[in-house]
This record gives structure tokens, C-alpha cells and sequence, in this order.
């Protein structure tokens, strides 16, 4: 591709020197992995400038470099006013615009991203539809995983897998959009269709300086929607009016709105819902009908996640018939409320809860199924948001009857540490167990009939990151080994 087409949406730019020759074979952001014929996009990251690159760049090939300030290199460099656009806009260039062909949905909030791109990925399924999934879990297109680094990838990553669901004709791209990839620009410029909301509650504050940074990030999502090149397909936001912070998100998108709720009024209703040890039942009005819901999904949380999938999927033209099948058959998704059972008389359940709001929400739904004592299993990452960890160890003596803290991801943090912020001002009692296997098999060793393990934080993640080094650990493995050892070995 000629350079001159390569930068076509972007207004304007300087060159330092003539670029109507250049010809470019691929984009790179990252030094490491610059091939040869590469533009290379200098970021200012999170850690370090990426225009202290430019010259590594150019000597491994890159024909030409896209900075915001003059960088020494013999290659021309473009001069933007900000690369993370330039990247995104260059993506879009280089990928042919995959987005303006493709129906996409993207999911914002603190809590339910991943559930609700599954639940839309199993309704889209019942019809037949061809899906593209990119989320915390993996990429998966049209049945194709890719594993992931981020739950929302960068600009550049991220129409690569676009261009690939418009090649394998995906009928709907559906995606989690995180709160650093929206600061970051990761979507700038990428053509959602319909954006949703589910809730906005504490994490991520040792990246966003305060609530109201987080909440603006999130908000983008929203304030952005219809700027893509796709003019032509009306735009929707899905939000959850039952979250305070509802009004904020409704006041950012000009576009088409629809809301979901269980107390106030909403367009996607559930009403009469019951919740019983199999799952929950509900009454969902909405525009086009009122229709039963069942489903083995547990908690009032699953509840929301469900209307919000319905509100995507209603406006993508599915009908109430195949939501309520979707929802009546759904698999749930890895590592969420999800039980393991060797045929232990106690019940364990993995989830992953790493916020307060969703520990609690876990936590307040096993006290309304469960007849004997919780026990949970948790622990806080490293390198994360230091203030979520004092609230998440009071959660957890608040709503269990048998408190274990163990290690989750400690990362470059010292574990000690992690456990201090969570404990130096905690009322109640709590064990502490730093090896996570030994923590679990505790807890279950200790559990009796009746009684509920949750182990919460790490989900379907399945390494653990200590000091830059990811080990092989499973939740629901350990889990399992341990209960078919003790059912081999009573005590
Ligand atoms: C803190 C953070 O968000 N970091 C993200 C960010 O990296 P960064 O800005 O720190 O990059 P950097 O290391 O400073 O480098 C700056 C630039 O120099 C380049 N470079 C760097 C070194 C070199 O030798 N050569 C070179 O060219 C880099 O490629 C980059 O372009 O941009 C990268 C590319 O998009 C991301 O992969 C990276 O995510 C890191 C791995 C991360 O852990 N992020 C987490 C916090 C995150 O984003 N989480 C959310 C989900 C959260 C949730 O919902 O719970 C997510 O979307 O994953
Ligand atoms: N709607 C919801 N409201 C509150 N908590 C929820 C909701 N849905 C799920 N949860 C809880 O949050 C945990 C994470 O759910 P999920 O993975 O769907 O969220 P996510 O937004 O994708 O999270 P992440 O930001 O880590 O990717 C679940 O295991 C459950 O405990
Ligand atoms: N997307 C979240 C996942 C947290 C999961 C938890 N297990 C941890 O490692 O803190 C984050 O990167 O903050
Ligand atoms: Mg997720």
C-alpha cells in the first residue's frame, strides 16, 4: 500500500521528508517485532515512549515513522498531533475500514463484560449466525480461538481480527471494551453498532485517578458511538438504568437508546423473578413482548447480564423465542458462578470475582441458595488497584462464614504486603494461606455437608503471575484433583 493512502484519514500531517514513494507492507507499534517495510507508530505508553523506538525501528526495516515529534532516524517521519489515533486511523487504512462492514457489538462496565458477549454469542448461535468474540478470555472467530494479552486488544490487533471476521463473513462481532482501551484509543474510530452498559462500580483506580476519571473513560465508549465511517446503520445504546451512574452514560450518546432494568422504568424489563438452587425465573417485557424466562444462571446479577444481552439482541432482530431457548440452554460461561462437582455433598463454585461489588453480589446470592456455612477463598492481584483490597477482605468477613485469604496474581508485588492492605483495618475472623493450592484444599478439607466453597478472583484464568513469572494453576483443576483425592481417600 502507498504511504499517501495509508494515511488518508488522517486530516492533517507534516512530513520531514517525501513519502509519495514509500511504499508499506505492514504496521508495527512495537520495536521488538518491526519487520521489514513496517511503518512504525511511536506510542507514549503507559511506561515508556515509544518515540525513543523510532531509530530500533528503522533499523530493523521501518520505512517510514509516525511520531509526535521530530525523532532522529534517516527514515520520514509523519508528525501527527496524537499517535493513538494515527494508529487507529492507520489500522483502519491499512485493514481496508473492517469495521464499517461488520455488525459490532461492544460491552462497557466494570462487571458482566465477558458474560454478556457469551450470552450474545449463544443467542446469535440459535440462529445460525456467524460470531466473532474478542474478550478476557480469548479471541473466537467463527469457532477459531487466538489466545489474548489484553480483554481488549490495540488498535492495530484489533483489525487484524476484524479484517479476519469480515474474511470469514462473521455475521456479528461482539466485544468487550475495557476502561484502559478506551483511554488508550484502543477503539478509536472502530464503528460499534450498539454499546452497552452494565454497571459502574470501584477498580482500576491505581490507573484512573478518581470515580469520576474511570467513569469518563467508560463513558466514551458511549460519546463516540456513530463517529465511525458507517453513516448509514442507526446506532444504539444499551444501558442499565438501574445503575446510578445511568444518566451520566445516557447524557454522552446522541444515538438511539434503550434501557434495561429490574426497578426502574426500562424498555427491557424483568418482573416476578424468583431464584431457586437451579437458576432464576423472570417475567421480561419489552418493546416487541413480554415472554417467560428460565434459565440455570444464578443471581440477580445474572439477571441484568441476561436483559442486557436481550436488549442488544432484540435491536440485532433476534426474536423473544430464540432469547428465551439461549437463555433456557446456556452453558454459562468458564470460571463464572461455575460449580465443580466429584459428587462431594458440599457444594464449590469458581467465579471471577476480583471487584468488591462482584464479590458481594456472589457472595449475597451462595447466602440466599445455601443451607449451611460459606467458605470463601480470595485473594487480591498485584499491581492493581491498591484501595479495591481493603473492601474486598471486609466483603468477604461480611458475607462468609469461613474467611481464607490466599494469593491471586501477586505479580512484582511482595504477597505480605497485598495481604496487609487487605487486612490492617479488618474486623472479623480470617486465615491466611499464601500458597492458593493449599489455601483451597483447606477449605475444602474443613467443608461439610450442606456448606458452599467459593473460590473467587481467578476464574478461567489458568496461570499464576509471581515476580514476572506465570505458573500453570487452574482453580477448577486444583479443585477437582483435590475432591476426587478425598473421595479416594476419606479421613
Ligand atoms: C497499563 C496498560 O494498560 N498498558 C498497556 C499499554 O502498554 P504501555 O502503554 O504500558 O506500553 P509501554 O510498555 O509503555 O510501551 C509504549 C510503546 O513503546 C513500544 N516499545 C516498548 C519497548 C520497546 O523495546 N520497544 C517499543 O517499541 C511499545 O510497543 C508501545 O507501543 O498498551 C499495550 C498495548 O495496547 C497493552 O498491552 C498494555 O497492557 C498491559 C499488558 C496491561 O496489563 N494492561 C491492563 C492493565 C489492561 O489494559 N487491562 C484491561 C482490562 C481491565 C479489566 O477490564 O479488568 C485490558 O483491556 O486488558
Ligand atoms: N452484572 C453484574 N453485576 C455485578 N457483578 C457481576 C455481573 N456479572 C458478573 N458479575 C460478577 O463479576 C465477575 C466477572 O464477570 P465477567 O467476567 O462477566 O465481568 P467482566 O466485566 O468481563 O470482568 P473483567 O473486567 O475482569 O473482564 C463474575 O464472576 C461475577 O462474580
Ligand atoms: N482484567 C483484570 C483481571 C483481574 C483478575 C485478577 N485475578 C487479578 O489478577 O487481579 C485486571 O487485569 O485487573
Ligand atoms: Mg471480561
Amino acid at each position: 500500500m502507498k504511504m499517501k493512502k495509508l494515511l488518508r484519514f488522517i486530516p492533517f500531517y507534516k512530513v520531514t521528508q517525501p513519502i509519495s514513494e514509500v511504499m508499506v507492507k505492514g504496521l508495527s507499534m512495537d520495536s521488538r517485532t518491526t519487520e521489514p517495510g513496517d511503518v512504525f507508530i511511536c506510542l507514549r505508553g503507559v511506561d515508556v515512549d515509544g518515540h525513543r523506538f523510532a531509530e530500533d525501528a528503522v533499523a530493523k526495516g521501518a520505512v517510514a515513522v509516525i511520531a509526535e515529534e521530530r525523532v532522529e532516524t534517516s527514515a520520514p517521519v509523519v508528525l501527527v498531533n496524537d499517535t493513538s489515533r494515527a494508529l487507529a486511523m492507520t489500522a483502519a487504512a491499512f485493514y481496508d475500514c473492517p469495521t464499517e462492514h461488520l455488525h459490532i457489538i461492544g460491552v462497557t462496565g466494570t462487571n458482566g463484560k465477558t458474560t454478556i458477549t457469551y450470552l450474545l454469542d449463544e443467542i446469535f448461535q440459535q440462529q445460525k449466525d456467524r460470531t466473532g468474540i474478542i474478550g478476557t478470555i480469548q479471541v473466537k472467530i467463527d469457532g477459531e480461538t487466538f489466545p489474548v494479552k489484553n480483554t481488549t486488544p490495540d488498535a492495530l490487533t484489533l483489525h487484524k481480527y476484524f479484517h479476519h471476521m469480515r474474511k470469514v463473513k462473521v455475521d456479528q462481532a461482539i466485544m468487550e471494551v475495557s476502561s484502559h482501551a478506551l483511554d488508550q484509543g484502543r477503539v478509536y474510530g472502530c464503528d460499534f453498532d450498539i454499546a452497552i452498559f452494565t454497571n459502574l462500580t470501584q477498580d482500576h483506580l491505581d490507573y484512573h485517578e478518581n470515580f469520576d476519571d474511570y467513569l469518563r473513560a467508560k463513558s466514551l465508549l458511549f460519546a463516540q458511538l456513530g463517529n465511525g465511517y458507517n453513516k448509514q446503520r442507526e446506532k444504539f445504546a444499551v444501558i442499565n438504568k438501574d445503575s446510578p451512574s445511568a444518566k451520566k452514560f445516557i447524557q454522552s450518546t446522541s444515538q438511539g437508546l434503550l434501557t434495561y432494568g429490574i426497578h426502574e422504568q426500562a424498555d427491557v424489563k424483568a418482573e416476578e423473578y424468583t431464584m431457586t438452587e437451579t437458576g432464576t425465573s423472570f417475567l421480561m417485557t419489552t418493546p416487541i413482548g413480554s415472554i417467560r424466562i428460565e434459565s440455570p444462571l444464578m443471581g440477580i446479577f445474572s439477571i441484568y447480564n441476561m436483559l442486557a444481552a436481550a436488549g442488544a439482541a432484540i435491536l440485532s432482530g433476534v426474536s423473544l423465542e430464540t432469547i428465551q431457548r439461549s437463555f433456557q440452554e446456556t452453558k454459562g460461561v468458564r470460571g463464572r458462578f461455575e460449580p465443580v462437582r466429584e459428587g462431594q455433598e458440599f457444594g464449590v463454585v469458581i467465579d471471577y470475582a476480583h471487584t468488591p461489588d462482584s464479590l458481594k453480589n456472589v457472595l449475597k446470592t451462595l447466602r440466599d441458595l445455601c443451607k449451611g456455612s460459606i467458605c470463601v477463598v480470595v485473594g487480591c492481584g498485584g499491581d492493581r488497584d491498591r484501595s479495591k483490597r481493603p473492601l474486598m477482605a471486609q466483603v468477604s468477613t461480611e458475607y462468609a462464614d469461613r474467611v481464607i485469604f490466599t494469593n491471586d496474581n501477586p505479580r512484582s508485588e511482595n504477597p505480605r504486603q497485598i495481604f496487609k492492605d487487605m487486612t490492617t483495618h479488618l474486623n472479623g475472623p480470617y486465615s491466611i494461606i499464601e500458597n492458593r493450592e493449599k489455601a483451597i484444599r483447606h477449605a475444602l478439607v474443613q467443608a461439610q455437608k450442606g456448606d458452599v466453597v467459593l473460590i473467587a478472583g481467578k476464574g478461567h484464568e489458568t496461570y499464576q503471575e509471581i515476580k514476572g513469572t506465570r505458573y500453570h494453576f487452574d482453580d477448577c483443576e486444583v479443585a477437582k484433583s483435590i475432591l476426587k483425592e478425598m473421595k479416594e481417600r476419606p479421613s
